[in-house]
């Protein structure tokens, strides 16, 4: 049915019996799918479960009855236009709705043709914004794989395909996880060089030896366990790219001769005599502060400034926080295709500061794909936070430690809304918002369940 443009999937939140039933019968008739909520708590379970396209909702509603407590709703369904229902006379009240992100207002009593125009109008909006979110997605990541839209991801790119061209050595810098060697991919990826060898070497998981010996190779007999002569991964990359990562760690000894084989392009395999060269683009990358490397001596000058030809930088995942649902749904994806995250998921996963940043984000993405169960379509943030691991803020893993003779179940549920709304009041500090904002509800449903929970 959703897939008419003219009907869609409506979430009416209004508390008169008799409009639920007018108003969701009307609604039914033309075709679209109504789910009813008669408060801002059910329209807010509603919207998490149902992922309606369009909400019309009526800002006077129980338990208060207050038109600006129902204002502060409408942020609260992120991503669907929001009609709101207003009484006769309200315009201030419908203006300041329309300022705080609602699409369009009808004044009760509603007119059938009205409603019946804005509603279809709505969906058609929805519809456009969700085409058009696709779009942007299809276009931030093209043929490089560097998934984003913050301005420096975007003029990251636009680096990576001039600097692709040249031959100039590049040093990536970037904390860790945030596609330092994606970066050294794409450079490789589109550059003339493409069709020959991409050679990763991590730097700081060898010893000065080995590592010398994996970079220039090894002739027959220079120590015990070398059978044969060995060429090195220099070579392998010749009329390709060689990636030195971590370059920060590498050990003072190795520095020289990387330096020689950077300024002259030859090199001297372990227990060789005759000098060898090779051909490689080399792209170095670090998490590491080399120009303090540099001040405090644990770093040659020399051979920073022959590989910082030109820096790329890779930011953290904390400083492009809205890149961050389109990260996770392209993971998603990839381990389960046709699946979304729900609101409340993709606000847990916006607020995480993600100290492992890209690389810390998928790993959960993907094991929170993997995870999910036959006929269920979203990942929710309960999922996520098994994932992840996370016990220690929000509570929703305390369902694992429920005690299942705790009794009927309503006692068991009541227990668990307990401890989750203490523990998330713990973890804000007291602070209602915040708790209501690591719980997915409004302040004002906080509030109510602090009072029947005999916590306020
Ligand atoms: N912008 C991005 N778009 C898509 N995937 C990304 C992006 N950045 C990182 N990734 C993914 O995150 C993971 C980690 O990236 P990568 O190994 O390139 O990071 P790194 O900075 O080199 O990490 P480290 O410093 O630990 O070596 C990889 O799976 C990579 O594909």
């Amino acid at each position: 049915m959703s897939d008419t443009p003219e009907t869609g999937r409506v979430l009416l939140v209004d508390d008169e019996p008799a409009f639920q039933r007018l108003g969701g019968s009307f609604l039914r008739d033309l075709g679209h799918a109504v789910t009813v909520a008669g408060d801002g708590e059910q329209a807010l379970a509603s919207f998490e479960r149902q992922r309606p396209e369009l909400v019309l909702l009526d800002l006077a509603m129980p338990p208060h009855m207050d038109p600006e407590i129902g204002l502060e709703m409408i942020p609260r369904f992120p991503g669907v236009p929001v009609v709101v229902l207003t009484g006769h006379g309200e315009h201030e009240l419908a203006l300041r709705a329309t300022e705080l992100g609602a699409w369009d207002f009808l004044t009760k009593p509603i007119d059938p043709d009205m409603l019946r125009f804005v509603v279809a109008r709505a969906l058609r909006k929805a519809r456009l914004d969700g085409e058009l979110a696709t779009l942007r997605a299809a276009t931030a990541v093209d043929d490089l794989g560097l998934v984003g839209q913050a301005p420096a991801i975007t003029q990251l790119r636009g680096m990576v395909r001039r600097v692709a061209q040249t031959s100039v050595s590049v040093l990536v810098l970037g904390p860790t996880g945030t596609g330092k060697e994606l970066v050294a991919r794409a450079l490789h990826g589109c550059s003339t060089r493409s069709a020959g060898p991409f050679v990763a070497i991590h730097c700081g998981a060898l010893s000065a030896e080995l590592l010398e010996s994996e970079l220039f190779g090894h002739m027959k007999g220079s120590f015990t366990g070398a059978y044969r002569d060995q060429p090195g991964l220099v070579e392998a990359a010749h009329g390709g790219t060689l990636f030195l990562d971590e370059v920060g760690e590498m050990p003072a000894a190795m520095q020289v001769k990387l330096l020689r084989f950077l300024q002259e392009g030859t090199f001297v395999p372990v227990g060789g005599r005759v000098q060898k060269r090779a051909e490689a683009r080399v792209v170095a990358a670090t998490h590491r502060d080399l120009e303090a490397m540099v001040r405090e001596g644990t770093f040659r000058e020399d051979l920073f400034y022959r590989l910082k030809g030109v820096v790329l930088r890779t930011p953290a995942l904390s400083e492009r926080p809205a890149d961050v649902p389109l990260l996770a749904t392209r993971f998603l994806h990839r381990v389960a295709p046709r699946t979304g995250f729900t609101a409340g998921a993709l606000a847990w996963l916006t607020s995480r500061e993600w100290p492992g940043n890209v690389r810390e984000l998928k790993a959960v993405v993907e094991s929170a794909g993997a995870l999910i169960l036959p006929g269920q379509h979203e990942v929710d943030a309960d999922l996520l936070r098994l994932s992840s691991g996370d016990t220690s803020d929000d509570a929703a893993p305390v369902a694992g430690h429920l005690d299942p003779s705790a009794g009927p179940l309503d006692a068991a549920l009541n227990e668990l809304e307990l401890r989750l709304v203490r523990d998330a009041m713990a973890a804000a500090g007291g602070n209602q918002s915040e708790a209501a904002r690591r719980l997915g509800v409004s302040r004002v449903g906080l509030i109510k369940k602090l009072t029947r929970l005999g916590l306020r």
